[in-house]
């Protein structure tokens, strides 16, 4: 385990990751650890997250440092459960990262209101709940937080998956709306957006081809790690972020700028036609 921040920067602290058991979660989860916080993982699959406890224990986190129970971030019930038991053995949140969440990929037009409901759930509807569960119980209380939210790239769009995109941009709003409501009771919230260049546990279920064109698609030419998502997370939940709040950063080698970042068929029409102007 390795960090450009400074051992001892989270002492003291404790924080939530969502979907701490893989991917962009877990490397923020063992770097926010590595630098002396308590760590509090949850996801739906108990195996994962015993996995994810075990690498912690490999990087020398003390078992005492970390608590990982399985929450479901649809269920506001599941939520409120596991808030207290981190509360319970930690006596505090400093740190909130949203990164549970994900989506399926499907024309707009094939989507079932269930399909629909299960990602706006998973995206928008899980992060509001989970961060005004943390506010109200430990954040506004303390007078102290950092939320560091993760989306996706959606600034274009996201056709093939339109759930999830409108999902994103919910929650990149409510980042800015909690960003003022919360800005003068000591809490900073931010969102981190990653292009869909990330190699992770997530991204591999698309398969190499979509990693390939999303290579293509990056003016960077190249993928990026989760590690190097987890650090412009890691320094936004840091109090050294204190002047920056209800901003959203993308992290995708400036993929949004150029080329087509998704595989999915032309509009209707000719490829290339003009437009039927007419008069
Ligand atoms: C590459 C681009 C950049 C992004 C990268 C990443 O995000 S990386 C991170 C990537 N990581 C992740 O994405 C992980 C997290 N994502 C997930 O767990 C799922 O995508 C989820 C959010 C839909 C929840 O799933 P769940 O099984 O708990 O949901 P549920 O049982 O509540 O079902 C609700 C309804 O949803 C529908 N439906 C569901 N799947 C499909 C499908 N494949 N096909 C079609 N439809 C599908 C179906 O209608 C279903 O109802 P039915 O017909 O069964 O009665
Ligand atoms: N990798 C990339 O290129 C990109 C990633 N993202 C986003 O970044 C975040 C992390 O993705 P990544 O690490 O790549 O992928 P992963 O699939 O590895 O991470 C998603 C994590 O969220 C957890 N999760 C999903 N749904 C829920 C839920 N309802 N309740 C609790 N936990 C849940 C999963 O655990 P479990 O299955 O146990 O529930 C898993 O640990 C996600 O929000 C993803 O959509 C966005 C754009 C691109």
């Amino acid at each position: 385990m390795r960090s450009i921040f400074a051992r001892g920067l989270f002492e003291r602290q404790v924080a939530i990751v969502t979907g701490g058991g893989s991917g962009i979660g877990l490397a923020c989860a063992r770097e926010l650890a590595y630098l002396g916080a308590k760590v509090a993982l949850c996801g739906r699959r108990a195996d994962k997250l015993e996995a994810a406890a075990s690498t912690l224990a490999g990087d020398g986190v003390p078992g005492d440092d970390v608590l990982a129970a399985p929450c479901d971030i649809r269920e506001p019930e599941q939520i409120a459960a596991f808030v207290g038991q981190v509360l319970g053995k930690f006596g505090r949140v400093d740190v909130l990262v949203n990164n549970a969440g994900g989506q399926f990929p499907s024309p707009a037009s094939e989507l079932t209101p269930k399909g629909w409901e299960a990602v706006v759930r998973n995206n928008l509807n899980g992060t509001f709940f989970m961060t005004r569960e943390v506010a109200r119980r430990a954040m506004l209380p303390a007078r102290r937080g950092r939320i560091v939210n993760v989306t996706a790239s959606v600034s274009r769009g996201f056709p093939g998956m339109a759930h999830t995109g409108a999902a994103r941009a919910g929650v990149e709003n409510l980042t800015r709306s909690l960003a003022v409501e919360w800005a003068a009771l000591g809490i900073r919230i931010n969102a981190v957006a990653p292009g869909s260049n990330i190699r992770s546990s997530g991204t591999s279920q698309y398969g190499d081809e979509l990693l390939e064109l999303a290579r293509r698609a990056t003016p960077l030419k190249r993928l990026a790690t989760p590690e190097e998502v987890s650090r412009l997370i890691v320094f936004l939940a840091s109090d050294q972020n204190d002047f920056i709040t209800g901003a959203v950063y993308g992290v995708d080698g400036g993929q949004p700028l150029w080329g087509d970042i998704w595989s999915i068929p032309e509009p209707d029409g000719a490829p290339g036609a003009p437009p039927d102007v007419k008069g």
